[in-house]
């Protein structure tokens, strides 16, 4: 489990923040893990700020809900920029659906965290083909922590590192459930592409 950090000699004269990344495929509990890092913070008394892409909405507008139905208010914000105006006021800013943002989202966290904010971002690291995924990989390169959390094969059992999608679209972006997706490990995630072919 991730333990927050507090480290330093206690003579810093600022407040010093830093960027945690949650990655992993559909059902790992990423959000699942946000959430729990968040409440923490608030627990704390610590200001914090919740964003996500507008385009999520799929159980929500406003609220970040995982899939076993935990749930944290949230900012909807189309651009990657947009949290620097919300959260630079905040101690923790909190991301969901990060894989959906901009270019420059790496960016913008990496300006938050050296202003003293820390920010959590959750996302999915490979897209359906098991490919990066948007901002995934360069905000990655750029934080400090990064967690990869696992799902369930839902063919096998074992552990899952892809989302493996049912429906027939091939665009990168669609929005879904265990209608369109299911966790899968690699062995099966491999064996359904070539099924697909
Ligand atoms: N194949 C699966 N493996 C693990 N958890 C699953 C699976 N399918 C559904 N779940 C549920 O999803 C929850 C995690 O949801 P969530 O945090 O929203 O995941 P993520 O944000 O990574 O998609 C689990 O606690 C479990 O209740
Ligand atoms: C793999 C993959 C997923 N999506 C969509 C499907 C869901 O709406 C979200 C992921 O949500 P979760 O909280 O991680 O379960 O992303 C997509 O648009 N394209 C993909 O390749
Ligand atoms: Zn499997």
């Amino acid at each position: 489990m991730f333990i927050e950090p507090r480290v330093g000699n206690g003579k810093q004269a600022t407040r010093r923040g830093w960027i945690e990344v949650i990655c992993g495929s559909m059902f790992s509990g990423k959000t699942e893990e946000l959430i729990r890092r968040l409440n923490r913070a608030k627990i704390a008394k610590q200001k914090v700020e919740i964003f996500k892409p507008a385009l999520d909405k799929r159980y929500h507008d406003e609220d970040v809900v995982s899939h076993n139905a935990n749930s944290i208010r949230s900012t909807p914000i189309d651009f990657a920029q947009d949290m620097l105006l919300l959260g630079g006021s905040c101690d923790v800013v909190g991301i969901d659906e990060a894989q959906f943002f901009d270019e420059g989202l790496a960016d913008v966290c990496a300006k938050l965290a050296n202003s003293g904010v820390r920010v959590i971002a959750a996302g999915l690291d490979m897209d359906y083909l098991g490919n990066p995924f948007g901002p995934m990989p360069a905000l990655m390169s750029v934080s400090e922590y990064v967690t990869k959390v696992h799902a369930v094969c839902v063919q096998c059992g074992d552990i899952a590192h892809y989302s493996f999608r049912n429906a027939a679209s091939e665009q990168q972006v669609l929005l879904g459930e265990t209608d369109s997706y299911e966790a899968r490990c690699r062995h099966c995630f491999v064996e359904g592409m070539k099924a697909k072919k």
